[in-house]
């Protein structure tokens, strides 16, 4: 079994048991659920930002430990000063050693779009992505069938969530793009091998109708791959591992967007 579907089969057997110990009428009570929310497309458009989605990772599969100092009021708000466009927390706790938590402190300390970064196989997992305090969630092609990417798309949509779905080939983008999709994002690290490839965004650009803003994920550690990518048409950027493993992701942020600002003037 590869790393992705026993990610899945853990991610079944939690929401299996989440479901009897906090019923969706719980999770409908909290203040987040009637919140809202902020939109991640416009934020990315906003032309005071450069489309930099931060992301807060203590750990992954591929890496083992990037940063288990981080805290992530600090962080999350030093992101949103360093001119960060939204910012994605990671909720998964096995793999990535997040929590539910993180997600609503980051979202007590800022105003800006918040991606729930999990694995979501049920709907179950979009009602507590908003009560939690989330603007987006994350549809992963190479987990779902093309008809549950709709139907849990359609069931965002109509909480008032944001789709970002995650593809990695053009069979997982033909297959899975469907009309419930705002944000269309190209993986570059293969979810089976762990292997980061920017040229994936690159091969794929082209073929992204343009009705999805385009958004480039994983692997991005040099400025000048952002301004070559945003040529391509892409207009986010989900960056994690390379603020992460520094001693200060937040002024690691800050200087990769001062440099695209240098780039792009
Ligand atoms: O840390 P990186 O290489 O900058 O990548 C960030 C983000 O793209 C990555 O964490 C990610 C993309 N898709 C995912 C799906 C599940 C978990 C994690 C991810």
């Amino acid at each position: 079994m590869n790393i992705l579907d026993q990610i899945v089969a853990d991610k079944k057997e939690e929401v299996a048991q989440k479901k009897s110990l906090y019923p969706v009428k719980l999770l409908e009570q909290s203040t987040y659920f009637g919140a809202q929310p902020v939109s991640l497309k416009k934020y990315i458009r906003r032309p005071d930002k450069v489309g930099i989605i931060a992301e807060f990772k203590r750990k992954s599969p591929s890496k083992g430990v990037i940063n288990d100092g981080a805290k992530v009021e600090r962080t999350s708000i030093g992101y949103m000063q360093a001119g960060a466009s939204g910012l994605s927390i990671l909720t998964d706790t096995k793999y990535f050693g997040g929590k539910n938590e993180d997600l609503t402190i980051a979202r007590s300390f800022n105003f800006c779009p918040i991606l729930r970064k999990d694995f979501i196989i049920d709907e179950y997992q979009i009602i507590e992505a908003k009560s939690i305090g989330a603007d987006v969630i994350l549809l992963i092609a190479a987990c779902l069938k093309p008809e549950e990417v709709k139907s849990l798309g359609a069931f965002a949509k109509s909480l008032g969530l944001e789709v970002l779905l995650e593809v990695h080939n053009e069979k997982e983008l033909n297959d899975s793009i469907n009309e419930h999709v705002d944000l269309l994002g190209v993986n570059n690290r293969n979810l089976g091998t762990f292997v980061t490839d920017v040229d994936t965004s690159r091969a794929l650009a082209a073929k992204i109708p343009n009705d999805f803003v385009k958004v480039s994920e994983s692997g991005i550690n040099d400025p000048a791959v952002v301004v070559d990518l945003m040529s391509h048409g892409y207009e986010g950027f989900l960056i994690g591992e390379y603020f992460m493993q520094k001693g200060s992701p937040e002024k690691a942020c800050s200087d990769f967007i001062k440099r695209i600002k240098e780039f792009k003037h």
